[in-house]
């Protein structure tokens, strides 16, 4: 049987469930694709543990054994790997630590997963080129709205179509402190409070509630899909906190749902993008998205409207999504 090798840099919510779930489907993996799938690598910000031969759910769960000073470029140096899975933090600015990661994976022809979006926000144009050049696959469900589809379905099942235009509601923590907003009349720091309890807020909640976590999807999203390459500071960008209750209540009286959306609009060539508070009548889908949900929307040339709604968001639906990419990886590869 062949062996696929996983490597992980970033290993706090969302790696911890990756680990999890590659072990709850070792069978799936060596009955559907004829490989045996091992973790030989995990790393966070101090500390990583290497075994080639496999590490154990429960090793992997004893953090004292990790060693000191093993990641960053000494963790890649010494990794035996096919496949990163990078979950490390995202930041929108340097794309780091996600960015020298994705870049030594890839020189040293590993296919990459990327779950954080720093890097693909600063770099996405020159990391897909070089992934090309090199023959690895880098794909990023976990960093484009992770178990909504968007690349994925923009790119496979609407192929060859012009898509005129997509409106996403990308961040999971935006739906939900909305609608806690509105349905149980929590305030504001509640519900952000409760979503970070949920695991699916950003650390810094600045970049969910700020816009930022969506505007760096739409820079993500247009730049694999459209092949555009936008500048995530040139998005014009909503934030939720301009909100007031009696905003909110006023616009519940109306029948009016408020979402935080990201759009990209293409019109001869043009390319409009960014992030904003749009509502929504009582008989638009993005309406139903309750709780944490995303929703997708497009509009094409030729093969008309879609609306995607659901999925759920949190790490193991994260984890799973980068799982989505792993057996995409498999698949190819057969
Ligand atoms: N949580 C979610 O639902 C989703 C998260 N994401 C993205 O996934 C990524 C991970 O999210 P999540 O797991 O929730 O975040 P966590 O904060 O739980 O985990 C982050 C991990 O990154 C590690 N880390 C920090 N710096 C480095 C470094 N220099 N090298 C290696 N590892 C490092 C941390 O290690 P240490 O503990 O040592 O500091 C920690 O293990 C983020 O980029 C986030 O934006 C995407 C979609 C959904
Ligand atoms: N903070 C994000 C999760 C990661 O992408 C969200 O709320 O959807």
């Amino acid at each position: 049987m062949t062996t696929v090798r996983v490597a992980m840099t970033g290993f706090g919510n969302v790696g911890n469930q990756v680990a999890e779930l590659i072990d709850r489907r070792r069978e799936h993996f060596a009955t559907h694709f004829g490989v045996e799938v091992l973790v030989t690598g995990v790393c966070g910000s101090t500390t990583g543990l290497i075994d080639p031969s496999r590490i154990s759910p429960e090793r992997l769960q004893h953090k004292a054994a990790f060693e000191p000073g093993l990641t960053g470029s000494a963790f890649m140096e010494q990794v035996n790997a096919d496949v990163l899975v990078e979950a490390g933090p995202s930041d929108y600015s340097t794309g780091q630590p996600g960015l020298d990661y994705i870049t030594s994976a890839i020189n040293r022809g590993l296919h990459v997963i990327a779950v954080s979006k720093g890097a693909l926000v600063v770099e996405g144009p020159t990391l897909l080129q070089s992934a090309r050049e090199k023959g690895v696959q880098l794909l990023m469900s976990g960093a484009s709205a992770s178990a909504l589809p968007t690349i994925d379905f923009l790119t496979y099942d609407l192929a060859g179509t012009h898509i005129k235009r997509i409106e996403a509601v990308l961040t999971g923590t935006t739906t939900f402190i909305l609608d806690t907003m509105v349905s149980r009349n929590a305030s504001f720091d509640e519900a952000l409070a409760e979503a970070q309890q949920l695991g699916i807020a950003e650390p810094e909640p600045s970049f969910d509630v700020d816009g930022w976590d969506t505007a760096a999807k739409v820079v993500i999203i247009a730049n694999a899909v459209f092949g555009v390459p936008l500048a995530i500071s040139s998005l014009a960008r909503e934030s939720l906190r301009s909100l007031t209750a009696e905003q909110l209540g006023s616009w519940k009286a109306d029948g009016l749902t408020p979402r935080l959306v990201g759009y990209v609009n293409q019109d001869e060539g043009q390319v409009e993008a960014g992030v904003g508070i749009r509502l929504y009548s009582a008989e638009h889908p993005f309406s139903l998205t309750r709780g944490s949900t995303k929703a997708l929307y497009a509009e094409t040339m030729d093969l008309g409207e879609f609306t995607l709604l659901g999925g759920a968001s949190n790490p193991r639906a994260t984890a799973a999504a980068a799982l989505k990419d792993f057996h995409h990886i498999l698949t190819s590869s057969e």
